[in-house]
């Protein structure tokens, strides 16, 4: 059985316009959704840990009595990872180990500098205080998720790291546990949804109010984060996962058959693009896919979305697949070519660069180092992997000298008298010498 893909090239006459229905894609939280998370919220900022104790009990079939029930104490996490067979535990720590080494390099230091006058300016790096991890409970929560999201915190220097996942039935991800352990949690909440969002934004009792909620979730996650965001601050919202995977025509098909089915087996919304100036390689990779869907075990996830959100698409040239990625701006972007280096300068956009025939994108979400928390839905045009510069902060320095606050006295005193804020003025020009 053939799977049906859309397929176009970039000399038809509606090439734009089917570029802008391959875009077409939003986030629906309709006004039901929003209400039941702002009442959420709401009940747990009044009520706190009872709260909390009552809508766990209720969406993830529950029965605690208190908010201590609800949590796992480190000796259980230490376990599961002393529990866990031999080649999970070898590949968890190896992971984490390449993930923690990238993480080091992107920490940003604190740095002063002195003018001529004496003057000192400088900005000082802090890590934030506490931040909370949204793990997904269910079939959707990624160990590898915990370690992405975890261990730049840790590299950053954070204090406190809270991780919060349900555990819909009371059944626990060992290999959850086990990341936990590993990434340097410090305590773990089995909470999940707008309830344990809400818990980590305001605080309870029991759960230690955060200064920042990272990791993805479902819709009821995702919308209270947005409402709880300006109270703490949170990550981007993440949408479905994408991969766009530009070729010449020259690796196995069924290679690239398979990096696309490996972003279409997460969820039915996903998307997963082949661009190629060969129309030939793209009939191929066709061929691969229907050879080697139906042995999938997510098969049906994984013909939804290419049903759904997948193309194949014919262009021109390489700096015509350029101009393409750069107007999708994916999350994931695979350069299966033989010399990707000579393609780098013409992107602009894109989450993850994977270069070279090798290098599939699967190593990039569990091991080879960068963060598997990417941009998606077109966000790489503004914005970045997540890193551990989203768990620092930066606070300006400024120490004048005599010679410098006069000088600059002058400057902000007119500047002040010139917007009517007299105080201004007069503080600076205080300051001035005579
Ligand atoms: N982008 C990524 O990297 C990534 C990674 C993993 C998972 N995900 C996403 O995470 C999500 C996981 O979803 P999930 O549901 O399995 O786990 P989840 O942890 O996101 O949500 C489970 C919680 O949702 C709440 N909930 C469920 N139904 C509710 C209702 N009717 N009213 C109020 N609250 C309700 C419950 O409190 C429950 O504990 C998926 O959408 C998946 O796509 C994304
Ligand atoms: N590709 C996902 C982010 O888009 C991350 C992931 C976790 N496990 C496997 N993949
Ligand atoms: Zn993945």
């Amino acid at each position: 059985m053939t799977i049906d893909i859309r397929r176009f090239s970039s000399d038809q006459a509606d090439f734009s316009a089917q570029m802008d229905a391959l875009l077409a894609w939003e986030a629906v939280s309709d006004h039901q959704v929003q209400q039941i998370v702002t009442d959420i919220l709401a009940d747990v900022k009044k009520r706190g840990d009872a709260a909390v104790v009552e809508y766990s009990n209720r969406f993830d079939h529950l029965h605690a009595q208190s908010m201590s029930e609800l949590e796992l104490g480190q000796e259980q996490l230490q376990q599961a990872l002393d529990t866990l067979p031999q080649a999970q535990r070898d590949a968890l720590l190896k992971a984490a180990e390449r993930v923690r080494s990238y993480h080091e390099k992107q920490k940003q230091d604190s740095w002063q500098y002195r003018e001529a006058d004496g003057t000192l300016l400088g900005q000082k790096v802090t890590p934030m205080d506490r931040v909370g991890i949204y793990v997904p409970g269910g079939k959707a929560a990624y160990p590898s998720s915990v370690l992405m999201n975890a261990i730049p915190a840790h590299v950053a220097g954070v204090n406190e790291i809270i991780m919060v996942v349900p555990t819909p039935g009371g059944e626990l991800n060992q290999l959850v546990l086990a990341a936990a352990a590993v990434a340097g949690v410090n305590r773990v909440f089995t909470i999940g949804g707008a309830q344990a969002v809400a818990a980590l934004a305001y605080g309870t009792d029991t759960v230690p109010g955060v200064d920042k909620i990272v990791g993805p979730g479902n819709i009821f996650v995702a919308t209270a984060k947005r409402q709880v965001f300006g109270t703490v601050g949170i990550d981007m919202i993440a949408g479905p996962s994408e991969i766009l995977v530009v070729c010449d025509g020259k690796t196995d098909p069924d290679w690239i058959a398979m990096d696309l089915f490996s972003q279409a087996e997460h969820d039915e919304d996903a998307q997963a693009i082949l661009v190629s100036p060969d129309a030939g390689f793209l009939d191929q990779v066709k061929a691969s896919i229907d050879k080697l869907l139906p042995d999938m075990q997510r098969a049906d996830i994984i013909r939804a979305s290419l049903t759904g959100r997948a193309a194949l698409i014919k262009v021109a040239d390489m700096d015509e697949a350029m101009e393409v990625t750069n107007r999708i701006a994916p999350e994931h972007l695979e350069l299966s070519v033989e010399d990707p280096q000579a393609l780098l300068p013409q992107i602009r956009h894109a989450g993850a660069i994977f270069m070279g025939r090798h290098t599939s994108e699967a190593l990039g979400d569990y091991c080879a180092g960068p963060n598997h928390v990417l941009p998606t839905s077109g966000t790489a045009r503004f914005s970045s992997p997540l890193g551990v510069y989203d768990f620092q902060k930066r606070s300006s320095l400024i120490m004048c000298s005599p010679d410098g606050a006069s000088e600059l006295g002058q400057v902000a005193s007119v500047l002040a008298r010139g917007e009517q804020l007299e105080a201004h003025a007069r503080s600076a020009e205080y300051r001035i010498k005579k």
